[in-house]
Order: C-alpha cells, then sequence, then structure tokens
C-alpha cells in the first residue's frame, strides 16, 4: 500500500500574548524595561533565567512528530483535551503551517473540523457546497453532479437556499460532513463531529467514513469517544503533550490510553498531602479504575481512609459536580448507610451509583470527612470522570445535556388515542 500522508519532525509553536499585571502603572513599567532591554520587573521567581523571552511565551502544541499513513487507513487519533490533535489536522487542513518539520501529503483534503469551519455566514448552503467544491479544486459540473448526494445526506433540502448563519449546529454540521465527505477528495480529515448530532446521524457518518475507505482514500479522525475509535478505525495513535506516544490496532492503543489516564489520576492524588483520605478511585461495575463512562454505567466511588486514632461515628461522602453547573448529587453516609461504623487504620469505603443516570459532560468528585458537626478534611477536585453517549432508549434520538437537562430519566410513555364520540 502507498503512503498518503508522511509526516517529518513536525512541530507547531504558538507564541501566546502578554498577559496583563493587573495595573496600568505596572503594564507601563513593563512595557518601559522591554524597551531598554531589561528584564521584566513582573516576572515570576520561578522562571528559569536560561529560558529566553521567546520560550517563556511560547508553547509547543506538536513537537517532534513524525508518522506514515497508508492509502485506505481509517487512523483514530486519541488523547487528553490540549494534547495536540486539533493542531495536527488543523496543519494537515492548511489551516495553521508548522513551525518545524514537512508534510508530505498524496490528494486533496477535505476536513471538518470545528462546526460551521469552511463556512461563509452569509451564503446560502447550495452557495457554499460550491464554494468548498471550488476550493478543493472541482469543477462546478463536478459539483453539480455530487449536489444531490450531499444535500440528501445533510438532510437541509429544505434550507439549502438559507444562509448558513441561520442554520442550527446540528444541521452546520450534517451540511459540514455531507460536503467533506461527498466532494472530490483522497483524504478525509473528521475532527470530533460525533460529538455533535443525533444517533441516527453518527450511524450515517461512520458508514460514510467506511465507504470512503473502502473506496481507497484514507481517513483521519479525532473523537473523545473511544467506542467510535474501536468500532470505526484501523489503525489509532495517541498523542501526549504534542508527541506521538503509541501507535497500533485501535484496541489495544484505546486501552493502554484508558490505563494511563486512570493510572494518572491515582497518581496526582497520592501526590496530595491528605490526612485521613488518602486516596480516591472510581471503577467501572467490574471492579476496573476508569475516568470515562457510558450514560446508564454503574460507577464505585471508593475511598480509602485512615487514621491514626479510632473514630467512632464517622459521615463521609462524595459530591459530584458537574463543569459549568453546579453540585448534581450527593453519595453520603449520612442518608445511604443505616449502619455504625468506625474508622481504625485503613478503612475502605465504597459508593456504588447503579445505572448513573448522568447526561454526557464531565463531572467532578469531592470528597468529605466529618465527625458530629466538625469537618475533619475535604478534597475538592479529587476525582474526575466524563460521561459519554449511549443510546439508552434504543430510539436512537439522544438527550442532548445543553436543551433536555442534565439527567438521562429511566421513562417510558404510553399514548392511547380514545375513540372521540
Ligand atoms: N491558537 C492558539 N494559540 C495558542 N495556543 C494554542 C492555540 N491553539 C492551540 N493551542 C494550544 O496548543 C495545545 C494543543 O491544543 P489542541 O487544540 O491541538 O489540543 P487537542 O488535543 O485538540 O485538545 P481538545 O481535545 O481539547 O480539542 C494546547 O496547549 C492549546 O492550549
Amino acid at each position: 500500500m502507498s503512503i498518503a500522508i508522511r509526516l517529518e519532525s513536525l512541530g507547531k509553536r504558538y507564541r501566546l500574548g502578554n498577559i496583563g499585571t493587573g495595573t496600568l502603572s505596572s503594564d507601563l513599567n513593563r512595557t518601559w524595561a522591554r524597551l531598554r532591554g531589561k528584564p521584566d520587573p513582573f516576572s515570576k521567581i520561578d522562571e528559569s533565567p536560561e529560558k529566553t523571552e521567546q520560550d517563556r511565551q511560547a508553547v509547543w502544541a506538536l513537537r517532534d512528530f513524525s508518522l506514515d499513513v497508508t492509502q485506505g487507513t481509517i487512523l483514530g487519533i486519541v488523547g487528553r483535551n490540549g494534547a495536540g490533535k486539533s493542531t495536527l489536522l488543523k496543519m494537515l487542513s492548511r489551516i495553521t503551517a508548522p513551525t518545524t518539520g514537512q508534510i508530505c501529503v498524496r490528494g486533496r483534503i477535505a476536513s471538518l473540523l470545528e462546526v460551521g469551519t469552511g463556512f461563509h455566514p452569509e451564503l446560502t448552503g447550495l452557495e457554499n457546497i460550491y464554494l468548498n467544491g471550488a476550493i478543493l479544486g472541482m469543477s462546478r459540473q463536478e459539483i453539480t453532479s455530487r449536489l444531490d448526494e450531499i444535500i440528501e445526506f445533510s438532510g437541509c433540502e429544505k434550507f439549502i437556499q438559507t444562509p448558513v448563519k441561520r442554520y442550527s449546529s446540528g444541521m452546520t454540521v450534517r451540511l459540514g460532513f455531507a460536503v467533506a465527505a461527498y466532494l472530490e477528495c483522497e483524504i478525509l480529515v473528521v475532527d470530533e463531529v460525533l460529538a455533535v448530532g443525533d444517533m441516527e446521524f453518527q450511524r450515517k457518518c461512520i458508514g460514510r467514513m467506511r465507504d470512503v475507505a473502502q473506496s481507497g482514500r484514507t481517513v483521519l479522525f479525532v473523537s473523545h469517544n473511544m467506542g467510535s475509535i474501536e468500532t470505526l478505525c484501523s489503525d489509532a495513535i495517541r498523542i501526549d503533550h504534542g508527541r506521538l506516544t503509541d501507535q497500533g490496532s485501535p484496541t489495544e492503543v484505546v486501552h493502554r490510553y484508558l490505563d494511563a489516564e486512570a493510572d494518572d489520576t491515582q497518581k496526582k492524588l497520592s501526590s496530595q498531602t491528605s490526612r485521613h483520605i488518602k486516596s480516591v478511585r472510581l471503577l467501572n461495575a467490574h471492579g476496573e479504575s476508569r475516568d470515562r463512562f457510558l450514560v446508564d454505567d454503574t460507577i464505585v466511588f471508593e475511598a480509602e481512609l485512615a487514621s491514626d486514632l479510632p473514630l467512632d461515628d464517622p459521615r463521609f461522602g462524595f459530591v459530584i459536580s458537574k463543569r459549568g453547573v453546579g453540585r448534581i448529587a450527593t453519595l453520603h453516609t449520612d442518608v445511604q448507610y443505616n449502619a455504625r461504623w468506625s474508622l481504625s487504620g485503613t478503612t475502605r469505603a465504597s459508593a456504588t451509583w447503579h445505572d448513573v443516570p448522568l447526561n454526557v459532560g464531565q463531572y467532578t468528585v469531592d470528597a468529605s470527612l466529618w465527625r458530629h458537626d466538625h469537618e475533619l478534611e475535604t478534597l475538592l477536585g479529587c476525582g474526575q470522570f466524563e460521561i459519554e453517549m449511549r443510546d439508552v432508549y434504543g430510539t436512537g434520538s439522544l438527550p442532548d445535556a445543553q436543551y433536555q437537562g442534565h439527567l438521562v430519566p429511566d421513562a417510558s410513555w404510553t399514548i392511547e388515542n380514545r375513540e372521540s364520540t
């Protein structure tokens, strides 16, 4: 098989803006010092003197990145937030230029990155299809021959003469995907598109990406949804702090990634000095340490508690909060454990939350130990986890956390038609 993409020692450095000091006079002082070639009077004392000013104001989003992708591969790209995945795709799509290294690509690249990238908001859906086709170097006739497929896949036929700025984010993604997947290209680059849109749309996208790869084209696919990486991709890589850290079959790469993430959380916890709450772990129903779950999964919240002196009648609990929303639920011995207990030596306390009905999102866990009304210790954010989507109702329609709330209720409907008399 021939090589479709070759990346050689690729690197991307972003320059960071100078953050203000907080007062106008200090900002002027800093500028005056810089103009005279003097050191910044407000620099932090732990900044190492060997680092140049340029180093300090820059972040390497991707560094020394070399990779060959063979034609016809569906390459899954995993890595935590800020690892450098989008930067890689943006460089491939020529949205941003590399700072170092080389990109050799055989063929045209169609990409679907953030929602709406590549669309002109004032132009209609139809005009945008022609615009994107023209950017890929297709003739008007070639684009016209693909038009029906694109419009049908997008499901936007009624609105195809409407400016894209009036589209909902779901419609924009559907049209964006259709344009990227049906226009003539040899390489398709897709960033996190499945996070938007419903189950039916996801199925269609996955099917289409498979078709694209079967016709010998190459697909690069970034997702935080490990399930879709495993089912869709033929190969996978992991990026960590801008570097390529793993490569192999999707199942192997995903498992090693999840294990490393779980280990990392554990290390962070053990570096916190705490007197009583020694560690907090999240486990799945099989007792495996995890920080990603699906809607309706069972999650076990487990803490190791310690006390030099025996402690009678302690009170212990976990508070689960959703990022940007606040407290969502509490698991607490006060209300859920109906027996007396004590803390002596090391004690393991675990709360099993069955069929967790939390909607997609990122959650944090605080742990708190009390005795009577006296707070002994609270660890804020000592655990975190992510809930990923699952078709819990088997209807193909998913509740969107933004519109339908943060819970996925275990509900069923009865609808009866009464004869009108
Ligand atoms: N335009 C920019 N200016 C400065 N820094 C940037 C810019 N874009 C990205 N970065 C930084 O580069 C690093 C890699 O970011 P990137 O968006 O590629 O990560 P990612 O793996 O795609 O993350 P996510 O999964 O959250 O989308 C991060 O530290 C980010 O803050």
